[in-house]
């Protein structure tokens, strides 16, 4: 009784594949550790694997793909375009530029801004500041400008912070002669529509008439497509009628000039997009910058190829049905608002079921970092909004980053793939050789101990081995699984095979009904004769049988060939039809096989329990052995070969081949009763499944 009950809870052990959630949690955390020397810190465990099944990254371009270290490079100032770099003396710099606006950029530089410039204790200047604010005051510091005396000329009366909605900056100043003055800088295209005057070249302030209107925006452009992020400038005076409740107006600015801002690409990045390609993800720029330097800079990366970019207003207005023709072709959004990313993360999700990863920094980034399946934040220069967001961060800002965390994911995913094909098909087999002996003989071949030593082989040992196994670059030139990709394949089938191609399934179906007939075609020539091992002998005496096997094998090649649309085929090629023959062919060999060993067997067995009477028959003296499957007496020469024929026949014909007849009929009953009885379990188990 103990015994029994030790059998059956070592067959639960054994069945219960419990190094499963031991084999996952291992890999992830593995990874979690590895990915950590690879400058990627995991906030959540399972994004490890959600990155390996990524087929499409939407990056932000300022601070992922760019440094994030920003100055000013050029300007256009009262119509005067400017190299402007840190060896560039204030003299020439200034030159050319009436004071009036000089003075004008200079207070909107250090009154507009949400820096600050202070003295540190070794008496050094510090700018501090978001990247393209501090770049604004080191040009107002090179065009000689004094933050703090600009500051104190006059009084601040209103704020409207920079954000990424409304892509500008706003301030109202109280002058110290009396009278409001507002300053405005951001998106240039956006700020120069509201402007409707413009400082010209001696200073004095004119109407922005068609051509000075396309000169500035034929500066924009040629700014923008060098890849510099393009500010634009702006006054208005308010008069002396202004309240601090109410907002500050945004129309009937006075543009004073244009910055450009070089925001260098970062190394490595055209690099890591390039190894995204190739791995089957989908690299998206979704950018706040300007149409034309997001361009640019996705050119530089890689991103831009053959597809599109588009503005973040115009993406925004698009039907269900335009987007889903539009999306897969976009490669770059340029001037999106935090909610178009957001958009766009949800519509690749949802309508395109692809699994999507968000790389950002800033706080615009949020919302679609949230949205992603997984999130990817910059740790160094990302804002803790961003960090809060994500589920992974990358520690060294790095772009390269990236496809490593990729790599990783898709390690892990492998790696629990494989674990649980080993666990399957160990389980399996050990569950059904125990269960199935124990129910037939009452006894486990394996004993409790033994049983015990083979799961935690194939359990904790197993999980062990196969989870920590490190990725190799092979994993990257495949295609990303996706959402729908099935965790239990058959690929190994079909690389055995070498089928490829987008009919494989349907050539390895094929394969293996071609190869199931074949096997019934030898089968068939097996059975001629269930004696002997050559059962070719005499074959072509029997013209129905060769007619009937001509016939199949015939009719097998047309409906392979030929029905394919009828009968769910696909043509298979020499090699293949050769492999499924050949495997067919396998059951004779086994059928001989098995002939050979029952004969020998039986013998021995009969020589166990020689029958003294039948021995005292023989004549010649000789042992004779009784065979079960002729059911005659055999001297060792009648086993061995087709010595004493004469004799074997002639006292067969005296018993009249009554018992041979017999005895057929009972095997061929018995056969019978054994295929229903496997067939019904096949049925059985197809319910079931
Ligand atoms: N401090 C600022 N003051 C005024 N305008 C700004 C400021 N910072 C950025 N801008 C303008 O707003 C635009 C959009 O900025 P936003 O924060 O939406 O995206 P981004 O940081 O440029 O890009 P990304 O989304 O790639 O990080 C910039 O192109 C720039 O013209
Ligand atoms: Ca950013």
């Amino acid at each position: 009784m103990l015994e029994h009950f030790a059998i059956a809870v070592t067959i639960v052990v054994v069945a219960v594949p419990e190094g499963l959630p031991l084999a996952v949690t291992l890999s992830l955390a593995f990874a979690m550790k590895k990915m950590m020397n690879d400058k990627a810190l995991v906030r959540h465990l399972a994004a490890c694997e959600t990155m390996g099944s990524a087929m499409s990254i939407c990056s932000d371009k300022t601070g992922t793909l760019t440094t994030n270290h920003m100055t000013v490079v050029k300007a256009c100032i009262c119509g005067q375009i400017k190299e402007v770099s840190s060896s560039v003396e204030t003299s020439t710099l200034c030159s050319g530029i009436p004071d009036s606006a000089l003075k004008m950029l200079l207070q909107s530089i250090f009154n507009n801004t949400g820096g600050d410039i202070v003295q540190n204790e070794d008496n050094k200047i510090e700018v501090l500041g978001t990247p393209t604010e501090t770049a604004l005051l080191e040009f107002g510091l090179l065009l000689g400008g004094d933050f703090q005396a600009e500051q104190q000329k006059s009084k601040l009366v209103k704020v409207e912070p920079f954000n990424s909605a409304k892509k500008r900056m706003g301030v109202v100043l109280e002058l110290p002669g009396g009278g409001f003055l507002a300053h405005c800088k951001g998106a240039s295209e956006i700020v120069l529509a509201a402007c409707d005057k413009v400082i010209g070249s001696n200073g004095e302030v004119v109407h922005l008439n068609e051509a000075s209107t396309n000169h500035l925006k034929g500066t924009i452009e040629n700014f923008a497509s060098e890849a510099l992020r393009t500010l634009c400038i702006a006054y208005k005076e308010l008069g002396n009628e202004f309240s601090a409740e109410s907002p500050i107006p945004f129309e009937g600015y006075t543009c004073i000039g244009i910055v450009g801002i070089k925001d260098p690409v970062r190394p490595g990045v055209k690099e890591s997009v390039a190894i995204c390609r190739s791995a089957g993800i989908n690299v998206r720029m979704v950018t706040g910058d300007n149409i034309n330097t997001a361009k640019a800079i996705a050119r530089e990366c890689g991103i831009l190829t053959d597809g599109i970019a588009i503005e973040g207003p115009e993406f925004r207005v698009k039907s269900e049905e335009e987007l889903r023709e539009l999306i897969p072709k976009i490669q770059v959004m340029a001037r999106s608002s935090p909610m178009d990313k957001h958009t766009l993360v949800k519509h690749i999700r949802t309508i395109f079921e692809e699994v999507v990863a968000v790389t950002g920094d800033g706080t615009n980034d949020a919302p679609a970092l949230h949205e992603a399946d997984i999130g990817l934040a910059m740790g160094i220069a990302g804002t803790e909004v961003a960090k809060e967001s994500a589920d992974v961060i990358i520690l060294d800002d790095n772009f390269s980053t990236i496809p490593t965390v990729a790599k990783w994911g898709r390690s892990v995913y492998i790696n629990i793939q494989k674990f649980v094909q080993f666990q399957l098909t160990v389980n399996v087999v050990a569950l059904i050789v125990n269960f199935s002996s124990a129910c037939l003989t009452g006894s486990a071949p394996l004993t409790a101990v033994q049983l015990l030593w083979v799961n935690m082989i194939m359990d904790t040992l197993g999980a062990l081995a196969l989870a920590t196994e490190p990725p190799n670059d092979d994993l990257m030139k495949r295609q990303p699984v996706g959402r729908k990709g099935n965790f239990i394949t058959n690929t190994s089938g079909k690389t055995v095979f070498h089928i490829e191609g987008p009919d494989s399934d349907l050539i390895l179906d094929t394969l293996i009904f071609n190869t199931f007939v074949f096997c019934q075609v030898f089968n068939e020539i097996s059975s001629r004769d269930m004696e002997k091992i050559n059962v070719f002998k005499g074959i072509l005496n029997n013209y129905v049988f060769v007619a009937v096997l001509s016939c199949t094998v015939l009719f097998q090649i047309i409906i392979i060939e030929f029905l394919g649309t009828f009968a769910n085929t696909y043509p298979l090629t020499l090699p293949l039809w050769f492999v499924s023959i050949s495997l067919g062919f396998l059951g004779m060999p086994i059928a001989a096989a098995r002939l050979i060993f029952t004969f020998n067997y039986t013998c021995v067995r009969a020589h166990t329990h020689t029958n003294p009477s039948r021995i005292r028959r023989n004549k010649s003296r000789e042992t004779v052995y009784w065979n079960p499957i002729s059911s005659r007496l055999m001297t060792v020469a009648n086993l061995s070969g087709e010595k004493n024929k004469g004799r074997r026949e002639k006292r067969e014909r005296a018993r009249g081949g009554v018992n041979k007849r017999k005895h057929y009929v009972t095997h061929s009953f018995k056969g019978f009763v054994l295929y229903a009885r496997i067939a019904y379990f096949c049925h059985k188990c197809y319910v079931f499944l």
